[in-house]
């Protein structure tokens, strides 16, 4: 049983003190039954969205130090519209806190301002500069193509996604999931994660949650990545 870092398991518990992550029966869009769901939307206090930053943070840095696949050195941390904005900000304070290391925020506007500045990029230009884009989840991963589309667009060089949850789950094709999907895009071992579906199961298995693990194991037999 792998071993779960304190930034995770503190997430974990952070998220389902606000029902951010829940566990029971859910029909998610793709209509599979879900025993778990995560909203990262109600991540929304000081204190969790401080686990939230310092989680994004040190899957950063641990990714950078991956042995096998490690996700190089960049400049600049793009959040998408919405959700991706506050995270990515918060993350940049906190890799430049905990971690020492200073980094450009940009993000973008979902309606093209046509006044001012115009244009719908804000905050560190990514023109010829490495970037790597952070977001919650991803489902159909169309959101983040979008981003990857968006930043190459300006010039910018995508080195990788984080985010918050991986599903961990294969698509409508039965073999590959989003992750993989987008890894064929940027490279294999660029799509980092601060939790997989597995940790929550190693965290469940650690808590004795023997109903909720036992729901986890029996869609992960259904649905699982197992490659
Ligand atoms: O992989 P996908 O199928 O694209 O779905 C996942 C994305 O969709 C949601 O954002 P959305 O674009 O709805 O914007 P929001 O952050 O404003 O909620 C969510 O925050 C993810 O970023």
């Amino acid at each position: 049983m792998s071993e779960l870092k304190n930034y995770q398991i503190d997430l974990i518990e952070q998220a389902m003190s606000v029902e951010a992550l829940k566990f029971g029966s859910f029909t998610l869009k793709s209509g599979r039954i879900s025993p778990y769901f995560f909203n990262a939307g109600l991540l929304s206090t000081g204190n969790i969205l401080s686990a939230l930053a310092k989680a994004f943070a040190s899957t950063i840095v641990a990714a950078q130090a991956d042995a096998e696949n490690p996700i190089p050195e960049f400049d600049v941390l793009f959040g998408p519209a919405y959700k991706g904005i506050p995270f990515a900000a918060l993350t940049v304070m906190q890799l430049f806190d905990q971690h020492q290391i200073s980094v450009g925020l940009a993000y973008d506007r979902k309606e093209t301002k046509d006044h001012g500045e115009g244009g719908n990029m804000v905050g560190a230009s990514v023109t010829g500069k490495r970037v790597l884009i952070l977001d919650d989840v991803m489902t159909a991963g169309t959101a983040v193509r979008a981003a990857i589309e968006l930043v190459r667009k300006h010039g910018g060089q995508v080195i990788g996604v984080v985010q918050c949850l991986d599903r961990e789950e294969v698509g409508q094709d039965g073999v590959s999931s989003t992750a993989k999907e987008v890894e064929s895009i940027l490279g294999k071992g660029r799509v980092k994660a601060i939790l997989k579906m597995r940790d929550l199961m190693v965290w469940l298995e650690k808590k004795n949650m023997q109903d909720q693990l036992l729901q986890m194991r029996e869609y992960w037999d259904h649905y699982g990545l197992k490659q």
